[in-house]
């Protein structure tokens, strides 16, 4: 982040909110000692030397090999490599560079498809799973193209990025400024404090930030220079609570060629439906099957009788050798309270996140959780969706998660970048109305799952009903409260 000609009050609030001691670590690791390349990604079959020389047919071949499939007119050929993106302009030694600082040496599938789509300047709709580099897919050709648009003299603020929840935009701006350093491009995580202090958005470049935070801030700000907007878990952003705030945002972004690009690991048909009427011409990609788990991911469905078998099964499990550190899903704020305490008179090396702690106090368990300082961390679908805890080895559903979508992002907080992770999902009898779907999930995945788990009756349309509508006030509290 280039500090410079940032006005100085501002300049204090957005560095503590992107967490200046971390990065500072990062920056200093990175520079004097590159890291150890990532592990190797999803997919990671390389390029075919002998490839065609027609252009389609090398593409096509590139796309099986990563399963990538795409739907638009004249979809450009997926990247061999980061250098690809190189043209005229010294910036992009100093990007490349780091990349490879920042560990990512070789393009991930989803990567290879969007970049060269975002950077021809169209629309997209990715669809790829969980742990598949989304967020590096959007930021690296959005910061080629502002930095492009900084050279012709653009002012103003070019790329917006939105993110359901606090945590999951600050995690996409900490990329984001591995992404920018030496390149002299103004960014921002925009946050309350941010807001307050009254960030001057003509002076930025890019910015990431939550609907509720950019809706109020569409109020004052000037948006019109905005190119480029992301939504980040668009799936989430469409959810009813949030699709006013993301109105908002989308109606004060008033360039004439504005481009908006959705990116999730999960895509209902309704939602898609939704996001095409406000896209003109987006390129479509997919990458592996469309709304299922990663294949990264063991997955197991534990029964527990009663909501009183929950506590000792999950203490068997973590006694009998589950892999710390542990993500522990409940599906409300007391009940991860509860769980926290109950845990804690055990000894263990536990905490609990939810929507109710101050923003600080938030930030310091998921750093204390990422420094593997606290080895059980409870929490609430907050932390579902995005998240990236590269080390998690094990996700517990500790509640029965509501929907097939929730199952898939919350079992997505492993198996990540390549590595392989467990989840373990608790049910009672009261969930049986809704085992179906998580067992046919599995079957899809290869799991194994008794044929019965399968072929249960469905849920009764009355309590189908009563479920959608407390997963629609909660949804409303939520936002209400904002992230
Ligand atoms: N090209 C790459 N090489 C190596 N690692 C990568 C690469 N791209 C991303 N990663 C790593 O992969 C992990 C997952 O990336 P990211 O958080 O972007 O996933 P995602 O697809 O957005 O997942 P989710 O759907 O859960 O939000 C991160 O730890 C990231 O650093």
């Amino acid at each position: 982040m280039c500090a410079a000609d940032m006005p100085k009050n501002a300049l204090s609030v957005l560095l503590t909110a992107v967490q200046p001691d971390n990065y500072r670590t990062v920056k200093r690791q990175k520079i004097n000692n590159p890291p150890e390349e990532k592990q190797s990604h999803i997919n990671e079959a390389q390029p075919q030397a002998g490839l065609s020389n027609d252009p389609s047919e090398a593409a096509n071949l590139l796309r099986k090999q990563f399963h990538i499939r795409v739907k638009g007119r004249s979809v450009p050929s997926p990247l061999q490599e980061f250098q690809a993106v190189r043209k005229n302009g010294e910036f992009y030694e100093r990007l490349l560079q780091n990349l490879k600082w920042s560990g990512f040496v070789a393009p991930t599938p989803v990567q290879r498809q969007v970049v060269p789509v975002l950077l021809q300047g169209r629309e997209v709709l990715a669809v790829a799973p969980t742990g598949s580099g989304k967020t590096l897919a959007f930021l690296l050709p959005l910061v080629i193209n502002a930095k492009r648009a900084a050279l012709k003299g653009q002012e103003g603020l070019k790329a917006l990025m939105i993110s359901p929840t606090r945590e999951l935009a600050e995690q996409t701006a900490r990329v984001l400024l591995l992404l920018v350093r030496g390149l002299r491009l103004q960014c921002c995580l925009l946050t309350a404090a941010a807001v307050v202090a009254g960030v001057e958005f003509s002076k930025m470049d890019m910015a990431v930030t939550t609907p509720l935070r950019m809706s109020k801030a569409a109020r004052r700000a000037n948006l019109s220079t905005v190119r480029w907007l992301i939504l980040d878990e668009a799936d989430k952003l469409f959810e009813e609570g949030l699709t006013k705030q993301i109105d908002r945002v989308i109606a004060a972004c008033t360039h004439p060629r504005l481009v908006v690009s959705l990116f999730s690991a999960t895509m209902p048909e309704r939602v898609e439906e939704l996001a095409r009427s406000m896209l003109k011409a987006p390129v479509k990609v997919t990458v592996g099957e469309r709304n299922a788990p990663a294949s990264s991911v063991q997955q197991r469905l534990v029964y527990v009788g009663q909501e009183s078998g929950k506590l000792m099964a999950l203490r068997d499990a973590l006694q009998s050798g589950l892999r710390p550190p542990v993500l522990v899903f409940t599906n409300s704020r007391q009940r991860a309270t509860m769980l926290h305490r109950d845990l804690a008179l055990e000894d263990m090396c536990v905490a609990s996140i939810s929507a109710e702690q101050t923003p600080a106090a938030r930030t310091k368990v998921v750093d204390q959780f990422r420094e593997g300082r606290i080895h059980v961390l409870v929490c609430t679908d907050l932390m579902a969706r995005g998240i990236d805890f590269p080390n998690v080895q094990t996700v517990v559903s500790y509640d029965f998660p509501h929907s097939s979508i929730d199952y898939i992002h919350r079992i997505g907080r492993t198996g990540r970048a390549g590595r392989q992770g467990d989840s373990i999902t608790f049910f009672e009898e009261k969930d049986s109305g809704q085992l179906t779907r998580v067992a046919n999930l599995m079957h899809q995945s290869d799991m194994e799952v008794p044929d019965w788990m399968r072929h249960m009756k469905k849920e009764k349309p009355h309590l189908k009903q009563l479920r959608h509508d407390r997963r629609k006030a909660a949804a409303t509290q939520k936002t209400q409260q904002g992230p």
